[in-house]
C-alpha cells in the first residue's frame, strides 16, 4: 500500500483560475489511482482580502490565511505545490475587488488613500499586505530553475511564431538615467556577524527619527542601499518626453510596480506629472481637492474627474486633449478604448512589456491603433542596459529566427526575498533634507546617503545561504545540461561586487571540470548570449532576482511566444518542490474574451510541466513509483498533445482550454495504457483510454458548442464556483467518464 501523500494546488485568478476548474478534476482522477491527493489552496486575491480582515467579518464570512499556511510549508521537505500565476494587484485592482466582494455581501472597509484615525492605518496596512507581488515573495523559500523544455523548444522550432522585422534604421530604444538613480547611488557591505541595525534618518536640522528598527541580520548576508534623486529623475523624465517629442516616437514607462511596490508608483507618479505637466499647473489645486493621486496612475485622475461640476470636468477634458496634442505620441494599451501607456501601473510590466515590444520590431501601439517607433523609458539604469543591448542586436541583425535560435535558461537568485523584490519594508519616500544611515548595534555607520525631500531611498538583503544554494543550482545545471553558464553581474556595481566574491569564493566547492562557467557584466552577458543563440546554441543566465524576472520573459517570449510554456521550479532549501506555472501572469483579456464568447484561449501548458515535475518529485521523495509512472505518462501526453496541435486556438468555435485539457486527459490515459511497468494502472486506464478515444468527436462538439455566446460567472476577482465549474465542464459524456475512474 503506498501512503498518501498531498500536492498542494493553487486556486489564483482569472484565466488560470477559471482552467483550474476543467482541469484539477482530471488530476484527481488520475492522481487517486496512485495514492496522491490533490488539494486546492485558495490564494486569489479575493481570498487574501478576506483573510487578512477575517477577525473584522461575520463568523459565517472568515476564512483561514491560506497564503501563510502555504509560507510555512514551503519551509518543510514535504512541501510540494503547484502555484498557478496569480494578480499582483495594482491599487486600481485592488479596489475592484473589495468593491466586488463589498456587492457581494462581504463586511469590508473601504480602502482608506489618506488613513487618518488609528483604525484608517490598520485597515490601510492590511490592504498593503495584499498589494503588489505579496504572493511570490513568501513562497519562494527556493531559488528558480527556469527552462524550455525539450519539447517545448522543438515545437516552437518547428512552428514558429510571429515576429517583427527589425530595421536599422529603428528610431525605437531605451532612455534611461546617467546619474542620481538606484544604480549609480549604491552602497553595498556584507554582515560579518549577525547584528541587529537600524536605519536612522537625520533631518537637516540634526533632528534624529527612525525609518525601521532592530532589523535582524545574518553573518554574511549582503546589504546593499541606494537612493534615487527625485531632482535627478524629474529632469530625465523631462528631457525624454521633450526628445520624443523631437524624435517623433511613442513615449512609453515600463516599470514594475506590483513587484517594486513602494518604489515604482512614487516614479510612475512622477512620470504622469511631467508627461501632464501643463495640466498639473493649471489645475493642480483641483486635483488636490478631489483627492487625484496619479502615482495609481493618469487613470485614476480621469476616474476623479467625475466628482467635479460638468463645465469644470469638460474644461479639463479639454486640456487634456491639448497636452496630448502638444506633447509627444502616447504608447497605448488599449487606442480603442483611450487607454495609455500611463493610465494603470499594473497594465504595463516591464518583464513582459519589453519583450513585447522588441518581438514586435520595437514598436508599440499608437493612439490610431498603429506600430509605430518607440522610446521606452526605464528610469534606473541598474538593468536597462540589459535592453539597450538586446535592441541594438537586432538593429545590427535583424529579428532572431525562433526556427534556428538556441535556448536561454535561467537559474535566479531568489530565495528568501533576495535583492531588490524583498526591499518594500525597507524602501521609503523620504519627507525632508537629511541624511539615511544604516547604523550597526554598536552605532557604526555601515552606509549613508545624503538625501532631499522625495527622494527615494532603499535597502536590500541577500542571505549568504540562499546564494550558495544559487551557485550550486547553477553548477548543477550547467553540468546536467552541459551548457555553458554565465553570471550576469558587473564589478563595478557595488551589491554585483560583493556577490562575485561570494560566487569565486563558492565554486570551488563544487565539481566544475570541463565545465564552462564565466562571470560577465550584464551587457557583455547579453551580447555574448544573444551572439550564440543566433547561432543556434544555449547559454544559461545565472542571474539576481530582477534579471531572473526579465530574462525569464525576455527569452522565452522570443523563443516561444510566450513565458506560458517554460518549466518553472522552484527546489526550496528545505527539501520541498514549488512547481510555478510558466512566467506568465493571469492574462486580464483572456477572461474578457471568457464571458463574451465563451472561449478561453488560456494554455494551460504550463500546468501540465508542473504536474509532471510535482508528480516526479513527489515520487522520489515519497518512493512512490506509481507517482513515477504518472508522470512519465504525463510527459509523454503533453509532447503528443504538442505534436497534434491540440493546444488552444484563439477563436470561439474551435478547441479552447477545455480541449485541450481534453486531449491532454486522453493522451495521458492512452499512456498508461500503453506502459507496461505498473499493471494496475494500465488496467485501470486501458478501458478509460478507449472511451475517451471512441468518443472524442462527441465530446469535442460538446465542448464547442456551448462557444460563441456571453457566459455568466457572475462576478471577476470572486466569480462563483457552481457557475464557473458548470461553464469549464460543458461535456457530460466527459465528465462521466472521468467519473468511472476508481
Ligand atoms: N507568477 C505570477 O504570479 C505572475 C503574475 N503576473 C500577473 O499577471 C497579470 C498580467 O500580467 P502581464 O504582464 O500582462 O503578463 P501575462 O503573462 O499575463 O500576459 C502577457 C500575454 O502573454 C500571453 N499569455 C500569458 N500566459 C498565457 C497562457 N498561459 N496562455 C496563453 N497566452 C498567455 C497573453 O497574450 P495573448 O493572449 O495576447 O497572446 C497575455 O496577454 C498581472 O496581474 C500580473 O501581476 C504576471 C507575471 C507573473
Ligand atoms: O509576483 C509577481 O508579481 C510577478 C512575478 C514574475 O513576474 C516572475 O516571477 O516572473
Ligand atoms: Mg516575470
Amino acid at each position: 500500500m503506498t501512503k498518501i501523500s498531498t500536492i498542494f494546488y493553487t486556486k489564483t485568478d482569472e484565466a488560470p483560475a477559471l482552467a483550474t476548474h476543467s482541469f484539477l478534476p482530471i488530476v484527481q482522477a488520475f492522481t487517486n489511482s496512485a495514492g496522491v491527493k490533490v488539494e486546492t489552496r485558495d490564494i486569489s486575491l479575493a481570498a487574501r482580502i478576506l483573510g487578512v480582515f477575517s477577525d473584522m467579518l461575520p463568523e459565517d464570512q472568515r476564512v483561514n490565511d491560506t497564503l501563510a499556511e502555504l509560507g510555512e510549508l514551503v519551509k518543510k521537505p514535504e512541501a510540494n505545490i503547484i502555484k498557478l500565476p496569480n494578480i499582483s494587484a495594482s491599487v486600481p485592482q485592488l479596489k475592484a475587488a473589495i468593491s466586488e466582494l463589498q456587492a457581494k455581501g462581504y463586511a469590508l472597509p473601504y480602502y482608506p488613500d489618506e488613513p487618518k484615525t488609528a483604525e484608517e492605518k490598520d485597515i490601510k496596512s492590511r490592504y498593503d499586505k495584499v498589494k503588489g507581488s505579496a504572493v511570490n515573495p513568501v513562497l519562494r523559500e527556493g531559488n528558480s530553475d527556469r527552462r524550455a523544455p525539450k519539447a517545448v523548444k522543438n515545437y516552437a522550432k518547428k512552428n514558429p511564431h510571429s515576429m517583427g522585422a527589425w530595421s536599422k534604421d529603428s528610431k525605437s530604444h531605451v532612455a534611461t538615467m546617467t546619474h542620481g538613480d538606484f544604480a549609480h547611488n549604491e552602497k553595498s557591505v556584507v554582515m560579518d556577524a549577525a547584528d541587529s541595525i537600524n536605519i536612522q534618518f537625520v533631518s537637516e536640522n540634526g533632528n534624529t527619527s527612525y525609518l525601521k528598527e532592530n532589523l535582524e541580520l545574518l553573518e554574511g548576508e549582503i546589504i546593499d542601499a541606494t537612493v534615487m534623486s527625485k531632482k535627478a529623475l524629474i529632469s530625465f523624465l523631462q528631457e525624454q518626453v521633450a526628445d520624443a517629442k523631437k524624435q517623433g516616437v511613442l513615449f512609453s514607462l515600463h516599470m514594475k510596480a506590483t513587484m517594486m511596490k513602494v518604489s515604482d508608483p512614487i516614479i510612475f507618479g512622477h512620470a504622469v506629472r511631467v508627461f501632464f505637466a501643463d495640466l498639473f499647473e493649471k489645475h493642480g489645486d483641483t486635483f488636490e481637492k478631489i483627492g487625484v493621486d496619479v502615482n495609481n496612475g493618469f487613470g485614476n485622475l480621469v476616474a476623479q474627474l467625475q466628482e467635479l461640476p460638468e463645465a469644470k470636468r469638460k474644461e479639463i477634458e479639454a486640456d487634456i486633449q491639448e497636452v496630448f496634442a502638444n506633447g509627444p505620441d502616447l504608447a497605448m494599451v488599449n487606442s480603442d478604448k483611450g487607454i495609455t501607456n500611463l493610465h494603470v501601473p499594473s497594465d504595463v510590466i516591464i518583464d513582459a512589456s519589453m519583450p513585447a515590444m522588441i518581438r514586435t520590431s520595437g514598436q508599440m501601439w499608437n493612439a490610431e491603433g498603429k506600430h509605430q517607433d518607440t522610446k521606452a523609458v526605464i528610469p534606473d539604469s541598474s538593468y536597462a542596459g540589459m535592453y539597450t543591448a538586446t535592441i541594438d542586436f537586432c538593429k545590427e541583425h535583424g529579428a532572431f529566427d525562433p526556427t534556428t535560435m538556441g535556448t536561454v535558461p535561467n537559474v535566479g537568485l531568489m530565495a528568501q526575498k533576495a535583492e531588490e523584490y524583498g526591499s518594500h519594508d525597507k524602501t521609503f519616500e523620504i519627507a525632508e533634507n537629511g541624511t539615511v544611515k544604516v547604523i550597526d548595534s554598536k552605532g557604526n555607520t555601515l552606509m549613508e546617503h545624503k538625501v532631499e525631500a522625495g527622494d527615494i531611498w532603499r535597502m536590500c538583503q541577500v542571505k549568504d545561504a540562499p546564494i550558495q544554494d544559487w551557485v550550486k543550482l547553477a553548477v548543477t545545471r550547467a553540468r546536467a545540461s552541459q551548457t555553458p553558464a554565465v553570471f550576469w553581474l558587473d564589478e563595478n556595481r557595488a551589491h554585483d561586487a560583493q556577490l562575485i566574491k561570494k560566487v569565486n569564493a563558492y565554486l570551488p566547492n563544487h565539481d566544475t571540470s570541463g565545465l564552462d562557467i564565466r562571470i560577465l557584466d550584464p551587457i557583455s552577458a547579453t551580447k555574448f548570449t544573444l551572439e550564440r543563440i543566433k547561432d543556434g546554441k544555449d547559454t544559461i543566465s545565472v542571474s539576481g532576482n530582477v534579471l531572473r524576472d526579465y530574462l525569464t520573459d525576455l527569452f522565452p517570449i522570443l523563443e516561444l511566444g510566450t513565458s506560458a510554456k517554460m518549466l518553472s521550479i522552484v527546489p526550496l532549501m528545505n527539501g520541498g518542490g514549488l512547481f510555478e506555472t510558466g512566467a506568465g501572469g493571469s492574462a486580464p483579456k483572456h477572461v474578457q474574451q471568457f464571458v463574451e464568447e465563451n472561449h478561453l484561449r488560456w494554455d494551460s501548458l504550463g500546468e501540465f510541466l508542473a504536474l509532471a515535475v510535482s508528480l516526479e518529485h513527489l515520487g522520489e521523495s515519497t518512493d512512490n513509483a506509481r507517482a513515477l509512472v504518472l508522470s512519465e505518462a504525463l510527459d509523454e501526453a503533453t509532447e503528443k498533445l504538442l505534436e497534434n496541435k491540440k493546444g488552444p486556438s484563439r477563436k470561439a468555435g474551435e478547441l479552447d482550454n477545455r480541449g485541450s485539457h481534453f486531449y491532454l486527459a486522453m493522451y495521458w490515459a492512452e499512456a498508461l495504457a500503453n506502459q507496461s511497468k505498473d499493471a494496475q494502472l494500465k488496467e485501470t486506464f486501458t478501458p478509460i483510454a478507449k472511451s475517451l478515444l471512441e468518443n472524442e468527436a462527441k465530446i469535442v462538439n460538446e465542448l464547442n458548442e456551448v462557444q460563441g455566446k456571453p457566459v455568466n460567472i457572475d462576478g471577476y476577482y470572486e466569480p462563483n464556483d457552481g457557475l464557473t465549474s458548470n461553464a469549464m465542464r460543458p461535456s457530460e459524456t466527459f465528465n462521466s467518464i472521468l467519473n468511472t475512474i476508481k
